[in-house]
Formats: structure tokens, sequence, C-alpha cells
């Protein structure tokens, strides 16, 4: 099972490489990897695997997070209509996007990076994502706010992108553009 004694940390370079897609259909290693991930999810919001393994909370996982230089990432969640999202996806692409913009207002964290930094992160408020799941049916999402948000964070993973590059630098709590803020 993963545990936070895999998942690496900011400096650690796996975190700003630009991951290699995944072929198809994917090798048996990569779907053990994405299945672990989605369960590493699923331990991390249960209270009792909380606190047995000392996990913390996670929705959402992508593979440079665990060292894995694979176009890759599970989700975990219900939105704010109780859907509930719970996906290992293998070379996702957002295909299509709102201009509209969306933010957390409660700022984002991730659990490759040990402090807070604070700030709003601009996120598009809708987008289309085209995937293969593990069950090797491809996938065709409309995100939006909250899970928009999510997805976004995990696919910026797979670029080398961390959540803390798209604060404003001088006023990272300036609202972006017309954008409408996910509570
Ligand atoms: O790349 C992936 N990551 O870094 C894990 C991140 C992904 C989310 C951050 C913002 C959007 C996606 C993550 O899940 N978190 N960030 C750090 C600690 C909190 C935790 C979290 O939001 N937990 C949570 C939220 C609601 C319900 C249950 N748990
Ligand atoms: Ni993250």
């Amino acid at each position: 099972m993963i545990t936070m004694e895999d998942i690496v940390r900011e400096g650690h370079p796996a975190l700003r490489k630009v991951t290699d897609e995944v072929t198809l259909p994917p090798a048996d290693e990569d779907r053990d990897t994405l299945k672990n991930m989605l369960e590493y999810l699923k331990n991390s919001q249960d209270e009792q695997m909380c606190d047995r393994y000392g996990l913390r909370p996670g929705v959402g996982l992508a593979a440079p997070q665990i060292n894995v230089n694979k176009r890759m990432l599970a989700v975990h969640f219900t939105d704010l209509n109780d859907r509930l999202y719970s996906y290992g996806l293998l070379n996702p692409k957002i295909v299509s996007h709102s201009v509209e913009k969306t933010y957390l207002s409660t700022g984002e964290g991730c659990l490759s990076v040990d402090r807070e930094v604070p700030g709003y992160v601009p996120r598009y408020r809708r987008i289309t994502v085209r995937a293969t799941d593990l069950e090797g049916n491809d996938l065709k999402l409309r995100l939006k706010d909250y899970a928009a948000i999510v997805f976004q964070h995990e696919i910026d993973h797979l670029h080398g992108i961390m959540f803390y590059d798209h604060i404003n630098k001088d006023q990272p709590f300036k609202e972006p553009d017309g954008a409408k803020p996910v509570d």
C-alpha cells in the first residue's frame, strides 16, 4: 500500500518533470500502480486507516508524487452536488475549457508540499477531459467548479506544474478576473 513515505516532497525532481504517456493497453505494473494510487485516496479518507498509517487525506494523486514518471492520475471525491468521482485515469488531457475562471476560496495545498502557500489559484471554471480508465474505456468528462479544480491540480502535476506556480506573486489574494469562487 502507498503511505506518506512514498510521496515525494517539493524539491524532488520528479515533481518538475513532464511525464511520459502510458502505452495502451497499460502494462500490469502501470495498472497496479494506478490501483494503488486510488487505494491511497480511499484509505486516506478513512479515519482508522488515516490514524493507523499516518496518512494525509487526499482527493487526488498524480504519479509523479510517488516518483513514477507516467501520465497517470487518481481522484476520489464527491462534489458539492454529491456526485462521486472515483477514477484511475491514463493519459488524461484537457481538450477544451471555459474562458471563465474559478478558484478555491481556501486556496490550495498539496500532499507534496509540507507548508501553507497562501493565495488564490486561478483555474478554468469548466473543462472537458479525455482519458482512458483502468478498464480501457475512452472517457470524456465534462467537469466544473470543484471537480474542475481537482482535475486541473492533478493534470498540472503531469506537466511538472505546482499549484503555487499560478498564484499572483504581487497580490496572492487578488480575485482572478471575473472568477466565481468555490467555497
Ligand atoms: O496532487 C494531489 N494532491 O496534492 C492532493 C490534494 C489535491 C487537492 C488540492 C486542491 C485541489 C485538489 C489534496 O487532496 N489535498 N491537498 C493538501 C491537503 C488537503 C488535501 C485535500 O484537499 N483533502 C481533502 C479535501 C476535501 C475532502 C477530503 N480531503
Ligand atoms: Ni498536489
